[in-house]
């Protein structure tokens, strides 16, 4: 390219960082002002709340001026918020002003105009556009079209214009590093360039650097369900994570980042991806895991995590596994459904509800008012119903209690502080008589001895939903495969756990769905936009549960059902036609990612080979060395081997991260190696990611990426057969530059039965 180009795009770059610096200037200005006034709103606002509160009528002025006064502050904040947030894109725009340029002609006769795009808009005093949101209609065409002829969407309609040069930049510091025409839709010398780069601790936008296939999940207004089905380091997470600032600038005015929710495999990865929306100027949405959002619900009982049920997975009995199987699928979630919703009184798990010993609502009297509800009413309704009549009855009782003798003892027995406490809010002389007011403590007191009851209506606890499930359990349908001794002893199984207040992750959501559907809540309806990220380490019973708890929500989906590491691969298509049943969804789609950008060719090409499908996958040409592969012996010198090439890889790489099998292998790896290493063995409580060597199970490094791979122990002993190879694949993914596999004897059938695996690997048998 010819540099008199790039001397011209640099005074272009030199103008508008100019402009911008001066805006900074003036929103600095405003934000200073913004801040004083928001100090001095808060200082009266102090000042004013210590105000004297003797006089009842003061009181009722202060508490409307508290609320007034608390209105500004919140105005006054929320200004601030907005003039701090443009002055943070001004800054980052100083630095970077745009990554692209398209030149476009609507019609022949136009002179073609060359719009920039960037991470936000900057429009100059006359209102022309120097920089263009990425997220701008006319954008889409920056990373769509290629030249010629291109159409893109706006909200009038669609919009067709001829493009005729398209332009990147990587600019820093307000300098031109590089830059590339290209007629790709984004040319691969620039994500070379990205993609060679060594791992930050946390993940970055790519914005810049967007291709086509994620534009499209990026950009999707229309599903209510869109699955993305993409190989491993395909861009899935980078691509939600856009597209979640992609929605909230397109609908700014109805969505807030606390709207969106995404489910996230673990702590750590929650941690890692927790920059992306900020450095695009966006506030984070909602994070949770699935343990969490599952404990949160299970208050008191302690939920076996897909870890622990993931450690477990091997020395499980083929009928055990029906039986899980059974538990996790859409069937069984239904068959949940139709039970709830058929249920007849007589059925339900009432208990009384006791007090001092005795049942103050006996279970017949719950249920008899619960069978006199309507009909058609659905059951939860008919508990809310229930419950409020009952404390309709709890009412009226207390009213008779409060003129019984043993209120009158208590009354005769309070100090004079006691009776003061009953007082409160109501001043001397504002009762009729002394009767009037000894009535109103008569019935405090009543209240008070009867508040175990009404805590019980209110929480529901006259009703059992582990005893409901049981029932459930006792009269299913069970698969055929499965004895009924198998059966019953599951059902045992879960009352033992119980005992212990513990149960097994594959009864909690069914359990928890039961729940909801008979005593209702649990549901967020406000809550627009269900991101599930490894979705195929879900069962389809949890993700229904999840769609249940967010009810309103538009769904996405996003895995690759080769990474499965909890359970079999599953054809996309097929994964698709069982979710659109169990959501019963109207408008969904599947995307397909098949271009891994993550790891280099040579590792992306042997983590390819032993799949089944791997010729699917395409390998993104950035060159590297092989993976190598090291066999020994024993355990020692598989240990020593180990500990030299972590040595060897934390000189020539950034991250060095040594992935084993299971928790126990990463303990005993951590114990091994820590006087050589140093290195840091993650849990599932751990949120960050610390520098040096790292050790930790594959289930922890689910969606995350490092310089460096080192497998740990890759033999036949260790992932005997094919079933492993969702394992194999997952931990060698991780590996961006680099991968090294050790075996202590003969190397995995998933590896040494792919003739090209073998091909591809550097084998070494001794160092
Ligand atoms: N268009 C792109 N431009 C630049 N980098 C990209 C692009 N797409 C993906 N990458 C990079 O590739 C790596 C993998 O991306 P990401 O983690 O989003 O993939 P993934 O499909 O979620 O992976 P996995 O399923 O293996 O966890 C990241 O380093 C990301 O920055």
């Amino acid at each position: 390219m010819a540099s008199k180009d790039q001397e011209n795009e640099q005074r272009r770059v030199d103008d508008v960082v100019n402009k911008i610096d001066k805006r900074i200037d003036k929103t600095q200005l405003e934000y200073e002002k913004a801040h004083n006034e928001t100090k001095r709103v808060q200082q009266n606002y102090g000042n004013n709340t210590s105000v004297n509160y003797v006089e009842v009528d003061d009181r009722i002025e202060t508490a409307a001026d508290l609320q007034q006064q608390r209105g500004l502050v919140n105005k006054v904040v929320q200004s601030e918020s907005i003039v701090k947030n443009q002055l943070d894109t001004y800054k980052k725009l100083a630095d970077s002003p745009y990554f692209g340029r398209i030149d476009i002609q609507d019609s022949p006769d136009d002179k073609p105009e060359s719009l920039y795009i960037g991470t936000a808009s900057f429009v100059d005093n006359k209102e022309n556009f120097l920089v263009y949101d990425w997220r701008a209609p006319i954008s889409s065409i920056y990373y769509n079209g290629t030249l010629g002829k291109v159409a893109y969407k706006t909200p009038a309609g669609n919009q067709s214009t001829n493009l005729k040069l398209k332009r990147q930049f990587q600019i820093s510091h307000g300098k031109i590093n590089n830059m590339f025409d290209t007629n790709e839709t984004v040319g691969d010398e620039m994500l070379q360039n990205v993609l060679g780069q060594q791992h930050d601790e946390v993940m970055q936008n790519i914005v810049s650097t967007i291709q086509k296939e994620q534009n499209d999940i990026i950009r999707d207004t229309y599903n209510d369900l869109l699955v993305v089905q993409g190989v491993a380091g395909s861009g899935k997470t980078s691509a939600i994570l856009q597209r979640i600032a992609f929605l909230l600038y397109h609908s700014r005015s109805s969505l807030q980042a606390d709207q969106i929710i995404l489910f996230s495999p673990n702590r750590l990865f929650s941690h890692y991806i927790s920059d992306v929306l900020p450095s695009l100027g966006e506030r984070n949405m909602r994070q949770v895991t699935l343990q969490e959002f599952i404990d949160h619900r299970m208050e008191g009982l302690k939920v076996e995590s897909l870890f622990e049920q993931y450690e477990k997975k091997d020395v499980i009995s083929d009928e055990a596994k029906s039986i899980h199987d059974f538990k996790e699928s859409h069937q069984y979630m239904q068959m949940i459904y139709d039970y709830v919703n058929n249920l007849k009184p007589a059925d339900m798990a009432f208990q009384d509800i006791m007090i001092d010993g005795y049942a103050f609502f006996d279970s017949d009297v719950i249920r008899d008012i619960y069978a006199s509800q309507p009909k058609l009413l659905k059951p939860a309704e008919k508990f809310l119903r229930t419950k409020n009549r009952l404390i309709e009855i709890l009412k009226k009782r207390v009213e008779v209690e409060a003129y019984k003798p043993w209120v009158d003892n208590e009354i005769d027995q309070l100090n004079s502080e006691q009776y003061h406490d009953f007082m409160i809010g109501h001043e001397l002389g504002s009762f009729q008589d002394e009767d009037d007011e000894r009535f109103f403590i008569a019935k405090q007191i009543a209240t008070q001895h009867f508040r175990k009851v009404y805590d019980a209506i209110f929480n529901g606890a006259f009703f059992d939903p582990y005893v409901q499930y049981m029932r459930f359990m006792h009269q299913v349908n069970y698969p055929i495969d499965v004895s009924s001794a198998e059966w019953h002893k599951s059902i045992k199984a879960f009352d033992s756990l119980l005992e212990l207040h513990r149960i097994k992750l594959d009864n909690a959501t069914p359990l928890l769905y039961l729940r909801d559907l008979m005593v209702g809540g649990g549901q967020n309806r406000n809550m627009q936009y269900l991101f599930v990220d490894e979705m195929q380490d879900y069962s389809i019973a949890q993700l229904v549960y999840i769609k249940h708890a967010f009810p309103n929500t538009k769904i996405n989906l996003i895995g690759d059902s080769e990474q499965a590491l909890f359970k079999e691969v599953q054809a996309p298509e097929e994964l698709l036609s069982k979710l659109n049943e169990a959501f019963a969804t109207k408008k969904s789609r599947l995307i397909t990612l098949r271009r891994s950008y993550r790891s280099t060719y040579p590792i992306t090409n042997f983590a390819k080979s032993m799949l089944p499908n791997g010729d699917d996958i395409e390998a993104f040409n950035r060159p590297g060395k092989d993976p190598e592969i090291i066999i020994r012996y024993d355990e020692d010198q598989a240990m020593d081997a180990l500990i030299k090439t972590a040595k060897r890889e934390l000189k020539e790489e950034g991250t060095v991260a040594i992935i084993t099998k299971n928790l126990k292998e990463a303990e005993s790896l951590h114990q091994h190696t820590y006087h050589e290493l140093h290195p840091n063995l993650l849990s599932d409580t751990d949120s960050s990611l610390p520098k040096g060597v790292v050790i930790m199970p594959i289930y922890l490094a689910k969606g995350l990426e490092f310089d460096s791979v080192i497998s740990w122990n890759v033999s036949e002993e260790n992932y005997p057969n094919e079933k492993y190879v969702g394992i194999l694949y997952t931990i060698a993914t991780r590996a961006m530059h680099s991968l090294t596999m050790i075996s202590i004897g003969k190397v995995s059938p998933v590896i040494a039965n792919s003739h090209l695996a073998m091909e591809n690997l550097k084998i070494n048998h001794s160092m």
